[in-house]
């Protein structure tokens, strides 16, 4: 391709393309799907779960600390309410797909269902993944979904319960998908030894995860635990976050569920998105790397300074972590997480980066509130901390969020088939003008 000429046509081309600021606010355009206030437009109903961060007292909105509502039951609850059981991400998905606690018996069965479907269809490994490796595990993920699709042989059934029995065999195949992916990335890329495990039928999916990706399989049950409470907080969070959404507007036109979660999959690729989780961690080794770990408030007030001006890390003026589209105040997943980090950081004598992690997030939170932009932060300011600890590398970390949030996918994919089902089609107002056409020689 002649990029000289692409780069001059496309830097001329905005005398006219170009839409002026100002015409969104004249034609009341909603950018981001944003209210005025900041809060999002209502796009739809759900029973599925509910995202707070604010409330409205005499019609102004009131900023209050978050929460996060599973099928009406409080995050905090679900997971202090697991104690040591090792399925709480099992209870959770149930929860989420059926709208109550499954009974001792039923959790069972539920769990039994999942693991029988942990096996990859024979060959699938080397046809589809070891044969054609990706750099980036969130697009091995995507095709390795749509791959599935050529072994399912109703793979179009858009039927409710269809969708069900094909979402929980997607849920129940992501993490052995994702753990693949990276030992062919690393095999491939990084000419690392190539390690594969099979599922095994017992385990529960978070216990799958560690067996499947450390080399010698084992891992404690206190580590499997904590991984397990990861899936469960990253589960769902309503029906207007942008994967889900994705999913949903995917969806609504009629096209397969193998088509829909591959594109929820790249919505959540996105550095604003899941993909914060790597872009975080990486974001606090390089300011670690700068300051060091004993750096002074004002040394970390300076870096955050040099982000917002775009010239820190990845240049983007964002500090990862921060900031939500709901949580006004904080968000009640970065709060339990933050207390399973210190407990575990504790035993793993990591107080210290545990240390520096929570005082940078206070320091940033300051500083944004003096800026006039308050901002929580979100689940992926302490979960890299977290993964770390449990001594999974980074490339996982947004992967095993596709892995949880395929739960919450599912749940809303099949009460917006049931209950809405009408077709996503929203407007543009067009603000360009009409040409006449100009024969070519007289141009
Ligand atoms: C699982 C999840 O998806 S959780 C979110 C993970 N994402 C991140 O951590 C990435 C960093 N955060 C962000 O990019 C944003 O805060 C989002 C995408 C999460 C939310 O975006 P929005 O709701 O559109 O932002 P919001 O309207 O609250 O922002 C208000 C202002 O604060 C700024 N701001 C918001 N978050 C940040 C941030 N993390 N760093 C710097 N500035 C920020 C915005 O640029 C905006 O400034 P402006 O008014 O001058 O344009
Ligand atoms: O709700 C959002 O916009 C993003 C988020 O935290 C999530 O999807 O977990």
């Amino acid at each position: 391709m002649n990029n000289l000429f692409i780069a001059q046509t496309f830097g001329r081309s905005s005398n006219y393309t170009d839409i002026q600021g100002n015409l969104f606010k004249i034609h009341d355009v909603k950018k981001g799907l944003r209210n005025e206030d900041g809060t999002g437009v209502i796009v739809g109903l759900t029973r599925v779960s509910d995202v707070v961060g604010y409330d409205y007292e005499d019609g102004k909105k009131i900023n209050i600390p978050g929460k996060l509502y599973y099928r009406g039951i409080e995050i905090s609850d679900l997971v202090n309410g697991k104690e040591n059981d090792r399925y709480g991400y099992e209870e959770t998905a149930f929860l989420l797909l059926f709208g109550y606690l499954p009974s001792d018996k039923e959790l069972k069965e539920f769990t039994t269902v999942i693991q029988k479907h942990y096996p990859l269809p024979n060959e699938f490994f080397e046809r589809n993944m070891l044969r054609s490796p990706s750099f980036n595990l969130m697009n091995s993920l995507q095709k390795s979904i749509l791959a599935l699709y050529d072994y399912d042989n109703d793979s179009d059934n858009t039927d409710p319960y269809q969708i069900l029995l094909k979402g929980i065999n997607i849920l129940a195949k992501l993490p052995t998908l994702a753990v693949y992916a990276y030992q062919s990335k690393i095999h491939h890329y990084d000419r690392e030894s190539l390690v594969i495990h099979y599922p095994r039928p017992e385990y529960s999916m978070a216990e799958n995860i560690l067996h499947l990706l450390r080399p010698g399989g084992s891992f404690t049950q206190q580590e499997a635990n904590l991984l397990d409470v990861m899936l469960m907080i990253h589960a769902d969070h309503g029906g207007g976050n942008n994967s889900t959404f994705t999913n949903v507007v995917i969806s609504s036109t009629g096209t397969d569920i193998y088509s829909a979660i591959s594109g929820s999959i790249g919505s959540l690729k996105g550095p604003k998105h899941g993909g914060a989780n790597i872009r975080c961690s990486e974001m606090i080794a390089a300011i670690e790397h700068e300051i060091g770990l004993d750096a002074t408030e004002d040394k970390m007030r300076n870096v955050i300074e040099r982000i917002l001006s775009k010239n820190f890390y990845d240049n983007s003026g964002l500090v990862y972590g921060l900031g939500h589209a709901v949580y006004t105040i904080s968000d009640p997943r970065a709060d339990l997480l933050k207390n399973c980090c210190e407990k575990l950081a504790k035993e793993k004598k990591r107080l210290e980066e545990y240390e520096f992690l929570a005082k940078f997030e206070s320091v940033a939170k300051a500083y944004m509130a003096e800026k006039g932009k308050p901002l929580s932060n979100n689940v992926d300011f302490y979960s890299g901390f977290a993964y770390n600890m449990l001594r999974i590398p980074e490339d996982m970390y947004t992967p095993l969020f596709v892995c949880a949030r395929m739960a919450g996918w599912l749940a809303h994919n099949i009460e917006n088939k049931m209950y809405d089902g009408r077709i996503m089609r929203p407007a543009t107002k067009y603000v360009g003008e009409t040409n006449p056409y100009i024969k070519r020689e007289e141009r």
